[in-house]
């Protein structure tokens, strides 16, 4: 697989400029860079989603097939995208599939399932393919994309991000299936923002920065530290985390949560963050962490237990908590954060439009400067506030996220794995936004999976099956916190 001198540009911005890249047969090749270097646009043309402005992609000598022939596509190239495929409402068996049921005959159900389940079996996934597809978890949707890919015939897999929403015992599981497809000679494109992961799993990383190729080498040439020099072009490495001082056991509570409870996802739990406190929450998939930040956040009704901000009780419901002065960060930007239509500025500034002017008016002038304020603050890659938000690279779309939550200087702060999808050097911008938040006096609940997250919290709760099992003081080793997440001791 080649692309040779690509280019791609939206509009005024060039996503890509003169790139090549070529991976070998067989070969498991990173592609890294920071928010809004191109990688997506590249994939994009990879999978003849768009076509190159110049140059081209060639496959195995040949140049790419049309772009109306999808499925000449699907035979050579198949895409796990963070954003899922598959469809919630058809069962395993018709996602398997799609688009090609029939084969030009009526479809014969019995069949097709048979046959799904014979091409489960064969690739090692437990799946009932009668099941409804919106029962599976994303590490067994992820399993049905890329067995309905290999089923394909396609030989050449691009993983975009797939580790971002699993927990750690499904990142070793998805590892050890890459190693035995990579063995059987397929080749792989992964992308990740952690540098870790394509140490662990790819032979060979290509850098992009700015829409450029900066470099492409196997991985035992390149130490960690020069890899994000070339992806962020200056020689200063990643700063440590600053311990913060202790908090005074006489601050008063931000948030108090008293004996909530969820049915079916956490028990009765009861909780205090202090103002100006940042408490880190996390356990694997099934701990209820992200159930837990979801009740808070407004996104879920408790079965049981209250909420108070500051001493007052919330309803429930969104629009209690963003009234009560809770702000969040949701699990799923795509769904719940933003509005793909409106621009950044909007999106950025849409809790605070009651600032923007007087009686209900909203003055441009006051909402660019506000904007572009949260632009810079957290490092958001865009042509301006005026650009529609859906032209975003993820990363910089999880950024005008927190931009937003953070707009109102909200007493709570409430975070779901805040940083998914952002680049190793805006993680510290954005984690240092958070820091900032909390120094003001807001107290934070960050639910997260990442470490280097949660190295930036007073403490860390670790949920284990619905409860906290573990409570982490600052200081805490990463083996004391993967040992809590699975459940075991340390
Ligand atoms: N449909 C589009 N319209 C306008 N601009 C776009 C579009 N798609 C991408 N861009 C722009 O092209 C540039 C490259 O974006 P791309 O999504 O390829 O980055 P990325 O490296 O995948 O970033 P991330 O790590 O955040 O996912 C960005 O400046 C982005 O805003």
């Amino acid at each position: 697989m080649a692309a040779v001198g690509v280019s791609k540009h939206f509009g005024a911005t060039t996503a890509l400029s003169d790139v090549t890249m070529r991976i070998a047969p067989g070969e498991t090749h990173a592609l890294v860079g920071r928010n809004g270097a191109g990688k997506s646009t590249l994939v994009s043309l990879l999978t003849g989603l768009h076509r190159p402005d110049g140059g081209e992609i060639r496959f195995g000598g040949e140049p790419a097939p049309p772009a109306a022939d999808r499925g000449a596509w699907r035979r050579r190239v198949a895409c796990v995208f963070q954003r899922s495929t598959i469809i919630p409402t058809l069962t395993v068996a018709e996602n398997l599939f799609l688009n090609r049921q029939s084969e030009g005959g009526p479809i014969r159900w019995g069949a097709l399932r048979r046959r799904a389940g014979q091409l489960l079996e064969e690739y090692g996934v437990g799946v009932d393919p009668g099941a409804p597809a919106a029962d599976l978890g994303v590490e067994q949707r992820q399993l049905v994309e890329i067995a309905r890919a290999l089923s394909q015939g396609a030989r050449f897999i691009i993983l975009d991000e797939p580790t971002a929403r699993l927990d750690a015992a499904a990142i070793d599981r998805l590892f050890a299936r890459l190693r035995g497809l990579a063995a059987s000679g397929v080749t792989m494109l992964f992308i990740s923002h952690h540098l870790q992961e394509v140490y662990t799993v790819c032979d060979t990383v290509t850098v992009l920065r700015d829409a450029r190729w900066i470099l492409t080498r196997p991985v035992a040439d390149i130490g960690h530290d020069d890899l994000v020099a070339a992806m962020t072009g200056e020689a200063v490495g990643l700063t440590d985390v600053a311990r913060r001082p202790p908090r005074d056991a006489s601050v008063p509570a931000a948030l108090r949560i008293d004996g909530l409870a969820l049915d079916g996802a956490y028990e009765p739990l009861t909780l205090e963050v202090k103002a100006g406190e940042i408490v880190g929450v996390t356990g694997s998939g099934s701990s209820g962490k992200v159930s837990l930040a979801e009740t808070v956040g407004g996104l879920r009704r408790a079965s049981a237990g209250t909420v108070s901000v500051g001493g007052a009780t919330v309803g429930a419901g969104v629009p209690a908590a963003l009234r009560a002065g809770i702000g969040l960060v949701p699990q799923d930007r795509h769904r719940e954060g933003l509005v793909p239509l409106l621009s950044v500025g909007e999106n950025a500034t849409m809790p605070i439009a009651d600032r923007l002017g007087p009686a209900g008016m909203i003055l441009p002038g006051r909402r660019r400067a506000a904007a572009q304020a949260a632009i810079e603050r957290y490092d958001i890659r865009t042509e301006g506030p005026d650009a529609p938000v859906a032209s975003l690279s993820g990363g910089n779309a999880q950024k005008v996220v927190l931009a937003r939550a953070t707009a109102r200087e909200p007493k709570v702060l409430v975070l779901i794995n805040p940083t998914a999808g952002v680049d190793v050097r805006s993680k510290e911008s954005l984690l240092g936004a958070v820091r900032a938040a909390a120094d003001a006096g807001t107290g934070v609940l960050m639910v997260s999976d990442e470490l280097d997250d949660l190295r930036h919290c007073d403490r860390v709760l670790v949920m284990f099956h619905g409860r906290v099992t573990t409570e982490l003081q600052a200081g805490w080793s990463d083996t004391e916190v993967v040992a809590a997440v699975e459940g075991v001791s340390a």
